[in-house]
């Protein structure tokens, strides 16, 4: 039988946690104020063998097929060891670090020594990685790719754009690798989609994530973003993953993958990201208002009220909004707003 899989569980209070299995150091939750931000499907299979379908699967040294060894590489099948337990730092944020260095199995698939530190620090509405990559040998150079698969959590991934890739080329793993130049200001899903862009700037917005809102990727030293959902057709090759869970997860994977990184002797690769919930302030500004309306009979005015914070969130999930316009979009009958 295979060794069960065991978590790390970050605890900023408020209801915002992490967890990571240390199989494959993978994040498998990421809650903010009770409300889960990433994508697990159903069919993950916790075995301490498969890597895990969902969460942030840690890539190494390898993206994509590897001849040496199974596709996306080791790190995110293999054991990581807790380097030093989830502690409150000063700010009230919590902060864990995780270790992987070279062992028996994986000189068995990639010879050489290496040690990799890996920190995630959860802050009120932020979760930060900061890798680092280290060469102790005296002699050898070693090469390879990194990658935080992430699966963001999504309503339905039909209606996200994600910024920052306007511009960029990009290898389309569903056109035999063929690149292009992306003309879109922003890039909507519509189909089976897996592509490289390449030496990305440093932030994107992903709209429409979970109860209509934004999240921010920042990344440092990681050139590449690869955007990736299977649709329908490639859901059912995936054995752990649902045929009806493509709507719900779009991958935005910050790495340095299309091409190596190479490692000299004696030398460290630094790289990192922070995810971030950007405060709402539209849900804010409209549940402190009452809604009263011609046609909304007083008893039923609390669902309204309901509906359209939901509403707003969805429509302008960051951005300050004028309430009373949204208001007047979906409601075309005259409202009175009652200011509590
Ligand atoms: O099924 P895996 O190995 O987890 O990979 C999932 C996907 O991961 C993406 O990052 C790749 O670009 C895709 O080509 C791949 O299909």
């Amino acid at each position: 039988m295979a060794a069960p899989t065991s978590v790390v569980v970050l605890d900023r209070g408020n209801n915002t946690t992490c967890t990571i299995n240390l199989h494959g150091a993978t994040v498998v939750s990421w809650r903010v104020n009770n409300q889960e931000q990433l994508f697990v499907s159903k069919q993950a299979v916790f075995d301490g063998k498969k890597g895990i379908r969902g969460g942030i699967p840690f890539v190494f040294p390898q993206f994509g097929l590897w001849a040496f060894g199974p596709q996306h590489g080791f790190g995110r099948i293999v054991r990581w060891n807790l380097e030093k337990s989830p502690d409150r730092l000063p700010s009230g944020d919590m902060e864990v670090i995780f270790s992987l260095m070279d062992n028996e199995l994986t000189r068995s698939m990639w010879n050489y020594p290496f040690r990799i530190t890996y920190r995630l620090i959860l802050r009120e509405k932020e979760l930060h990685f900061n890798i680092g990559v280290y060469n102790p040998s005296k002699d050898l150079s070693f090469s390879f790719n990194l990658l935080l698969h992430t699966y963001f959590k999504v309503p339905d991934v039909r209606r996200c754009q994600v910024t920052g890739l306007h511009g960029c080329t990009y290898i389309d793993k569903t056109r035999d690798n063929a690149v292009f130049q992306e003309g879109r200001e922003s890039v909507t899903i519509s189909e089976w989609t897996d592509r490289i862009y390449q030496n990305t700037p440093q932030e994107h917005i992903i709209t429409n994530v979970v109860s209509g809102r934004k999240m921010r990727i920042q990344k440092y030293n990681f050139p590449d973003t690869v955007v990736w959902n299977p649709w329908v057709e490639k859901s059912k090759d995936i054995s752990d993953f649902g045929d009806d869970e493509y709507p719900n997860m779009i991958c935005v994977e910050s790495g340095h993958v299309s091409s190596p990184v190479v490692l000299l002797p004696g030398t460290a690769f630094e790289a990192s990201q922070i995810l971030q919930r950007p405060a709402a302030t539209a849900p804010v500004v409209i549940s402190s208002l009452a809604v009263h309306g011609r046609g909304v009979p007083p008893a039923q005015a609390s669902a309204v009220h309901r509906q359209v914070s939901c509403c707003l969130r969805d429509i302008q999930p960051s951005l300050p909004v004028q309430p009373s316009l949204v208001l007047h979009h979906l409601f075309p009958q005259p409202l009175i707003l009652v200011n509590n």
